[in-house]
C-alpha cells in the first residue's frame, strides 16, 4: 500500500531514507531548514558523495513521487508517517545534543491536527523517546492521537542505499505496540521474508542502536590493541585478524587494524552512551567505553609520532603528503576523520601538509589540497597513507619514487603491498607490523 511519508532532516541519513522510501513506492516529502540543500535535492542532486543515491533522487524527483521543502505546513497533516532524521551531535559534556530533535518537534507538533505516527530514526540516548512522545502529545492539537515509535537506523555511509534497501534487520520500538501496524506497512515492500524484525519497547530500541555501534568500536579497538602487541613482539596483525576471523563466532569484519575509527557516528555515539551510563550509575559500561576510546585516540597520536620519528624528530618545514582525508573510503565525509587529526597534529608541529583525497574537500588551517596523487607527492619528505581508498592500493611505487625527496611511506591502514613498494626502494612502515614483514 502506498503511504504518504515525510522525512524531517535530510542529511546523510534523511536524504537516503527519503530516496529509498520513494523507491519502495511511497509518496515522500523531505524537509530541511537548509534551503540550499532543499534546492539541490529538488534538482535530483545528492548533497554528499554517496554511491547510488543520486540515481534514486533523479528518478523519483522527476516523477514527483519525491520532493523536498523547508515548510512544515506542507507536510504536517499531509503525511501518514513522519520520520525524524535530525542530527544528534556531541554536546560539550559528551552527551548527545538533542537540540535539532527538540526544535523539529516544536515546529511540527503544533501543526498536527489529525491522528498520525511520528517515527524517530536518529541515534539517541535511552529515555529520549518517552520525553519526545510527551512533548508531541502536549504540543499537538491532535494530542494523544499522535503516536511515537523508535526505528533506529544502521546504514553505513558509502553503502547507505544498499543498507536501506536491504537491511540486516529492522527494529521497531513502540509504546505497547502503538503504531506497529503502520510501521509494518511502511516496510512491507522492502522486507524479504528473511529480514529479521525486532519488535520491542522504546528503551530496548534506543539501546540496540548504541550497543551495535559500541560493539563495532570495541572490535576495532581490540584489534588495534593486538596490533600493538604484534608490533612489540614482531607479529603480523593482518594474519592474526584473518586467522581469528575464520572463527564464525568472531568474524573477520571490523578487524582491520590501523588508525582506528572516526566519522560522524561511532565516536560521538559511544561517548553519549558512556555519559548516559554514568547518569544511570552503570560505571562498568562507561569504564569499558573509556578503554575503547583511549585505544582509538592512542592510534592517532602514535601515527603522528611515527611520522615525526621518520623525519629525525623534527617535522618543521618538512613537506608531508597525506593520502586520504575522509573518515573512511567511499564518502566525502570528514567528520572526526582520523586522517585529518593526524594531519592537523603534524601541521601544528610546523610541517607543510599537502592532502589528496578522491572526494573530500579540505579547508583546514595549515593544509593545502592537491588535485592528484602526483601533485601531492612531488617533493614530499614523507608520505602518509591514512584513508584506504581502493585507488591508493593500485598506485605504482616505481612511478612515484622519482617524485619524492625521501622514499618513506607510513601505511596507517595496512593496505599497501609492502614488498612491492620495497622493491622500488621505498621504506615502508606499517602500524601493527614489524618492519621486516
Ligand atoms: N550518517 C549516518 O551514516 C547515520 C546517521 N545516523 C544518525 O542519524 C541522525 C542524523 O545523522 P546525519 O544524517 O549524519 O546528520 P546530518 O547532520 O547530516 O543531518 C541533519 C540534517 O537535519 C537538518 N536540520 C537541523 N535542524 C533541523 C530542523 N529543526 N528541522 C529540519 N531539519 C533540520 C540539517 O540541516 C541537516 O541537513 C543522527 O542521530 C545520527 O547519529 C544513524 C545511522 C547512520
Ligand atoms: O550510526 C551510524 O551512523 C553508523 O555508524 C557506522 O557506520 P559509518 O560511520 O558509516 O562507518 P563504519 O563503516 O562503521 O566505519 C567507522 C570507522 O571505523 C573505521 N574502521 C572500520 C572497520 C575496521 O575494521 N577498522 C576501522 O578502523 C573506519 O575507517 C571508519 O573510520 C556503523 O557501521 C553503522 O552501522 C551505523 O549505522
Amino acid at each position: 500500500m502506498t503511504l504518504r511519508i515525510s522525512v524531517i532532516g535530510t542529511g546523510y541519513l534523511g536524504a537516503t531514507h527519503a530516496a529509498c522510501m520513494a523507491e519502495f513506492g511511497h509518496q515522500v516529502i523531505g524537509l530541511d531548514i537548509d534551503p540550499d540543500r532543499v534546492k539541490k535535492l529538488n534538482a535530483g542532486q545528492s548533497p554528499m558523495y554517496e554511491d547510488n543515491l543520486e540515481p534514486l533522487l533523479e528518478r523519483h524527483t522527476a516523477t514527483g513521487r519525491l520532493r523536498f521543502t523547508t515548510d512544515y505546513a506542507e507536510l504536517a497533516d499531509w503525511a501518514d508517517v513522519h520520520f525524524l532524521c535530525l542530527g544528534t551531535p556531541q554536546g560539550p559534556d559528551g552527551a548527545a545534543d538533542l537540540g535539532q530533535l527538540e526544535s523539529a518537534t516544536r515546529s511540527l507538533a503544533p501543526l498536527l491536527t489529525r491522528p498520525t505516527l511520528v517515527v524517530g530514526k536518529s541515534t539517541v540516548p535511552v529515555g529520549t523517546a518517552v520525553q519526545l512522545r510527551a512533548l508531541f502529545q502536549q504540543l499537538a492539537p491532535a494530542g494523544e492521537q499522535v503516536e511515537l515509535a523508535w526505528n533506529p537506523e544502521f546504514l553505513r555511509e558509502a553503502f547507505a542505499v544498499e543498507d536501506t534497501l536491504r537491511p540486516d534487520r529492522i527494529v521497531f520500538g513502540t509504546d505497547d505496540g502503538a503504531g506497529l501496524e503502520l510501521l509494518r506497512e511502511v516496510y512491507a515492500l522492502p522486507l524479504s521474508e528473511a529480514t529479521p524484525v525486532v519488535e520491542c519497547d522504546y528503551a530496548t530500541a534506543e539501546l540496540i542502536k548504541t550497543a551495535a555501534n559500541a560493539f563495532l568500536a570495541t572490535k576495532i579497538s581490540f584489534i588495534n590493541a593486538m596490533a600493538q602487541m604484534c608490533q612489540a613482539a614482531g607479529g603480523d596483525v593482518t594474519l592474526l585478524a584473518d586467522a581469528i576471523g575464520h572463527d564464525r563466532r568472531i568474524g573477520r569484519q571490523f578487524l582491520n587494524a590501523g588508525l582506528g575509527f572516526g566519522g560522524g557516528c561511532l565516536p560521538k555515539d559511544i561517548r553519549a552512551l558512556a555519559t548516559r551510563a554514568d547518569e544511570l550509575g552503570v560505571g562498568v559500561l562507561s569504564d569499558f567505553i573509556a578503554g575503547v576510546e583511549a585505544i582509538n585516540t592512542g592510534q592517532r597520536l602514535e601515527m603522528a609520532e611515527m611520522a615525526v620519528d621518520q623525519l629525525a624528530g623534527d617535522v618543521t618545514g618538512k613537506r608531508i603528503a597525506v593520502l586520504g582525508a575522509s573518515f573512511k573510503p567511499g564518502t566525502d565525509d570528514t567528520r572526526n576523520s582520523p586522517a585529518l587529526t593526524v594531519a592537523t597534529a603534524l601541521a601544528e608541529r610546523g610541517a607543510e601538509i599537502v592532502v589528496y583525497d578522491p572526494q573530500a574537500r579540505v579547508d583546514w588551517p595549515g593544509m593545502s589540497q592537491a588535485s592528484s596523487v602526483i601533485e601531492a607527492l612531488t617533493g614530499a619528505d614523507l608520505v602518509l597513507h591514512l584513508t584506504e581508498w581502493p585507488e591508493f592500493r593500485q598506485l605504482d611505487p616505481e612511478q612515484l619514487a622519482p617524485l619524492v625527496t625521501n622514499r618513506i611511506v607510513i601505511d596507517g591502514r595496512l593496505k599497501l603491498h609492502a614488498p612491492t613498494w620495497r622493491r622500488s626502494g621505498w621504506k615502508v612502515v606499517q602500524m601493527g607490523r614489524a618492519a621486516t614483514l
